[in-house]
């Protein structure tokens, strides 16, 4: 499993630059970013949350946790004006969730591991899960969206949490 880095770790915040050919250690890497995914659990990883920046997404949102999905150098674009509210989690905000409003259809349209582009219309957890990624890709976090003052909450929390688990 690949350990997962938690806020506010500053390398959450690099931006992620476009994967020029897709190799068999990008395949590689896809392949444990899913491992560790599921081991969570999430239903959503980006390749900045495991500190490899580049444009690298896996998501399953099936129940059955059988159908992984693999984005690379994806681009997205809203399908609506109409923003909905999701109460979102974090795999690297471990414990808090709160509510982020996000446009509830896009289309993304990307290149899978065989480096063959695709291009789907999403809306509901599927579409929340993209959004959500493509944000680490450029560094940023849903904590962003909250108040300053409940972003510093969680910091301190995080913070201090670390600093008992490492002692
Ligand atoms: O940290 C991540 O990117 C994994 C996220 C992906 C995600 C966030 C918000 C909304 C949907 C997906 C989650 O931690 S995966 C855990 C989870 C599972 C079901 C619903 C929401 C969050
Ligand atoms: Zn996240």
């Amino acid at each position: 499993l690949l350990p997962i880095l938690h806020f506010p770790d500053p390398r959450l915040r690099t931006k992620a630059k476009p994967i020029l050919e897709v190799t068999d250690q990008i395949r590689t890497l896809a392949a444990d970013m899913l491992e560790t995914m599921y081991a969570a659990p999430g239903v959503g990883l980006a390749a900045t949350q495991v500190n490899q920046h580049i444009e690298l997404i896996v998501i399953d949102v099936s129940e059955t946790k059988d159908q992984p999905m693999v984005f690379i150098n994806a681009k997205i674009t809203p399908l609506t004006e109409e923003l909905v509210p999701y109460e979102e989690g974090c795999l690297s905000v471990p414990e808090y969730t709160d509510s982020v409003n996000r446009p509830a259809r896009i289309r993304i349209e990307a290149l899978d591991l065989d480096g063959k582009a695709v291009k789907i219309d999403a809306d509901g957890l599927l579409a929340v899960c993209i959004q959500h990624e493509m944000d680490h890709l450029s560094g940023k976090l849903f904590v962003d969206y909250l108040s300053p003052l409940k972003r510093q909450r969680i910091k301190d929390k995080l913070v201090k949490r670390e600093r008992e688990k490492v002692r």
